[in-house]
């Protein structure tokens, strides 16, 4: 079955707003993984206006599933990633003042930076992924990183998915297979939902794991964090 991994970016950015330590995000860590959460995901950013790099630090002795570490891999990154050492690391290309993560990797461009850093990870025994548009030259040299994952990334799957949601998740279908072919594991993330997620995960039946934040912590406040992680872990059954 597909994995959820919970992305408590959104509940540290709460707590940022006012100072002080509500709601407490290491409780959320226990909670969220309590809950049927199979993985915790945080995406450190530079201005730390999200989840801190102590948060990752603190969190780490905490994960009894999965820990991914999503970000840029700037030096300061992956001294952070090799220092807590996750299960995964994501590499994601947004600029430093990029309000949310806005595209995926040009594999083509930056494949030499991608092989070091991939390589680097590794070495450290961290799984990799790297975030991707659905693009067949792109997933083609993602194939030549050495990464062990792609991330596809989701945003155009959902704003599309209420027009048309055979035509949203083409690329993505086509992606995932070619991607499988090359020998890469599949995860998916950004924007996933209650009303799309189960569409996704039945056209791309290998897919192994969803990160999932925004959507997800917005639902809690209306149903509740365990009610909300159940409801997104029925959206993974297959049926
Ligand atoms: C890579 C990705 O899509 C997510 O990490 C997303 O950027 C969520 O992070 P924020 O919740 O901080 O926007
Ligand atoms: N990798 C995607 C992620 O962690 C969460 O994205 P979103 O659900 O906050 O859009």
């Amino acid at each position: 079955m597909t994995k959820l991994s919970v992305n408590i970016n959104k509940i540290a950015t709460l707590r940022n707003s006012r100072g002080g330590n509500m709601p407490d995000l290491l409780k959320a860590v226990n909670d969220i993984q309590n809950f049927g959460a199979e993985g915790i995901t945080v995406h450190p950013r530079p201005d730390e206006r999200h989840i801190r790099y102590k948060d990752v630090t603190d969190i780490r002795p905490l994960i009894r599933t999965e820990f991914n570490i999503e970000g840029y891999p700037s030096p300061k990154f992956i001294e952070l990633v090799k220092k807590v050492k996750p299960h995964q690391v994501t590499l994601v290309p947004d600029a430093p003042d990029a309000i949310t993560s806005n595209a995926g990797w040009d594999t083509i461009t930056h494949l030499t930076f991608l092989q070091d850093v991939i390589g680097t990870f590794k070495e450290a025994g961290i799984r990799t992924s790297i975030f991707i548009d659905p693009v067949a030259e792109l997933i083609s040299y993602a194939a030549k990183t050495d990464t062990d994952r792609i991330e596809l990334y989701t945003e155009p799957y959902a704003k599309g998915y209420e027009k048309d949601r055979e035509a949203a998740v083409a690329p993505f279908v086509e992606a995932a297979n070619q991607a499988k072919k090359l020998g890469l594991t599949i995860n998916a993330g950004h924007d996933l939902n209650l009303q799309n997620l189960r569409f996704f995960n039945e056209k791309i039946p290998f897919l192994k794991e969803v990160s999932i934040g925004h959507a997800l912590i917005c639902d809690a406040l209306y149903y509740g964090l365990e009610q909300t992680i159940i409801m997104y872990k029925d959206q993974l059954i297959k049926k």
